[in-house]
This record gives structure tokens, sequence and C-alpha cells, in this order.
């Protein structure tokens, strides 16, 4: 189990040392472009996860919507409290 702080904090160490096996890396690589696509393919993953699967699945699809989201904050400099200035 991660929380949410817990995984930024792991994005940015990776973002940091850019470890070469590193997912987030290589999408930080493919710029904001690359990485808006895959926060609105998510995004819909999830509508579609809550209108016909399971709570478990669309649980499983939030959740990559949210590792989608850090790693757009990440490319974009921002933090958990520029976010949560928000909430
Ligand atoms: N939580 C996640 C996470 N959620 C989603 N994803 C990525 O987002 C994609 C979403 O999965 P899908 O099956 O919906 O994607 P897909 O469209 O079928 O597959 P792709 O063609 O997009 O790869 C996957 O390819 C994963 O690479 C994640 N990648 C990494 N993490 C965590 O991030 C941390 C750092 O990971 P690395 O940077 O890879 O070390 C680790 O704790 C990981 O568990």
């Amino acid at each position: 189990m991660t929380t949410f702080e817990e995984l930024f904090e792991d994005l940015q160490r990776k973002a940091s040392e850019r470890p070469v096996d590193s997912g987030t890396v290589q999408e930080l690589d493919k710029g904001i472009h690359f990485i808006g696509k895959k926060v609105v393919e998510e995004a819909a993953e999830v509508w579609m996860a809550a209108e016909h699967e399971s709570d478990e699945a669309c649980a499983l699809e939030i959740s990559q919507l949210l590792y989608h989201a850090q790693v757009m904050m990440i490319a974009r400099g921002l933090t958990l409290d520029d976010i949560y200035r928000h909430l």
C-alpha cells in the first residue's frame, strides 16, 4: 500500500536520480503533450470502469489517473502544496 504523498516522493526521487528502468523517467522524457494524453486516457478509463466495471477495477483506474496526474505535476515543477492550496 502506498499513500498519495509517498508516491509523489518516490516519483520526485525517480525524476531526480533517473534510474534507467523507471517508467516515470521515460514518461517525463516524452514531455507534457504525451503526459497530457495519458491523463485524458486514464480519466476516460475511470469513467468507463465506474459505469461498467467492479469497484476493484474502478479503484485501479483511479490509482492510474492519480499516478499520471502526479507525473504531470512533476513535469510542470508543481509540488503537493501547490495542489493542496486549491483543495
Ligand atoms: N503507480 C504507478 C502507476 N500507475 C500507472 N502506471 C503506468 O501507467 C500505465 C497505465 O496502465 P494501463 O494498463 O492503463 O496502460 P496501457 O495503456 O494499457 O499501457 P501503456 O501502453 O500506456 O503502457 C502503465 O503502463 C504504467 O506504466 C504506473 N507506473 C508506475 N507507478 C508507480 O510509480 C512508482 C515509480 O515507478 P517507476 O518510475 O516505473 O519506477 C512505483 O511505485 C510504481 O508502482
